[in-house]
């Protein structure tokens, strides 16, 4: 059978290609502080894995039908996002079907569906646009008080909608100068992925950590990270061991930082769009 060249294949699936792929190359990279990767599950007691894969690739046509949507009403505003909303709805609950109820990629849905969509519209200015549709409010969104919204409640942090609103600072700011620092710097592809991680973790409210293990666990995240990067990163030996004491740390006060995960998958995918689309 003939093989379909790169122009065959049509944007909105060339894009949720690289939305899921991003997911993957998260779940897949080790050994991440308390999160699941290829050693074991973290701090997580209903994930692995598997489930993370299959989770992953459950959200492929929802990040196709988003791409589709944005390519359909051609601009951002009202109708388009709340189409997305609908459409994110329906994602998660295709991921819910497929993980048994368990939550294993409610921020991704959020962050890359957002990114998909701004990526099809206007691939020159991927997040400004994702941060715009991310600022209107979709009024079929459902108000549940959401662990996001309890620790906003009790700490004031900014979570996964402001991230967006403010169109990724995490990521634009942190995750992808360290990505290319560390390329440049040879830590090898996996070590500059970890270290791209750890400089999100540097500075992010991450709302699972407050969540979990309050403003102790969210300074032992922010704070081991930096440790890790200011002794050279995770491509060093004095490094590594920075980052063993932080999987330590983290795991002890049962804190995953499942929203940096989340940004490093974001962060991978906006890496990408530089290549052909
Ligand atoms: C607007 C929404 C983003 C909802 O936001 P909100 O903060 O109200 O809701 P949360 O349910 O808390 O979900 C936000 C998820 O975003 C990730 N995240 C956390 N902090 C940040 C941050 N600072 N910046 C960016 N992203 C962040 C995080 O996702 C990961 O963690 C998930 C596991 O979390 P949790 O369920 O709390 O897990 P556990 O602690 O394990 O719980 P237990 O099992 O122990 O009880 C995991 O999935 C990662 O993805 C936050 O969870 C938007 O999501 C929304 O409106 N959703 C509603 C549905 C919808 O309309 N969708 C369509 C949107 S277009
Ligand atoms: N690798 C991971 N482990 C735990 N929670 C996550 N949420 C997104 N990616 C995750």
């Amino acid at each position: 059978m003939r093989a379909l060249k790169l122009h065959e294949i049509s944007l909105a699936d060339r894009l949720a290609d690289r939305a899921v792929d991003a997911l993957i190359d998260e779940a897949d990279l080790s050994p991440k502080p308390a999160l699941v990767d290829r050693r074991g599950n973290g701090a997580h007691s209903d994930l692995h894995l598997g489930l993370m894969h299959a989770s992953a690739l459950s959200l492929w046509p929802m990040f196709k039908e988003m791409a589709e949507a944005a390519l359909e009403f051609g601009e951002v505003g009202l109708p388009l996002r709340e189409a997305l909303g609908r459409i994110g709805r329906e994602g998660e609950q295709a991921m819910l079907t497929t993980t048994h109820g368990v939550n294993t990629h409610r921020g991704a849905i959020w962050a890359l569906g957002l990114l998909t969509a701004a990526a099809a519209l206007e691939p020159r200015a991927v997040t400004l646009t994702a941060a715009k549709l991310a600022l209107l409010n979709d009024r079929y969104a459902p108000q549940p008080l959401s662990h996001g919204a309890q620790v906003a409640q009790r700490y004031g942090a900014r979570g996964a909608r402001e991230e967006a609103q403010l169109g990724f600072p995490s990521v634009m700011q942190r995750g992808l100068p360290q990505l290319h620092k560390s390329r440049e710097q040879n830590a090898g592809e996996q070590n500059a992925r970890l270290d791209a991680l750890l400089a999100i973790m540097t500075d992010l409210a991450d709302t699972c950590v407050l969540y979990r293990a309050g403003t102790e666990g969210l300074h032992a995240m922010q704070h081991g990270a930096q440790a890790v990067l200011d002794a050279g990163g995770s491509a060093t030996l004095a490094g590594r061991r920075q980052l063993h004491a932080l999987d330590q740390q983290l795991l002890a006060l049962n804190a995953s930082p499942g929203g940096a995960a989340d940004l490093l998958a974001a962060c991978l995918f906006i890496d990408r769009l530089d290549g052909a689309l």
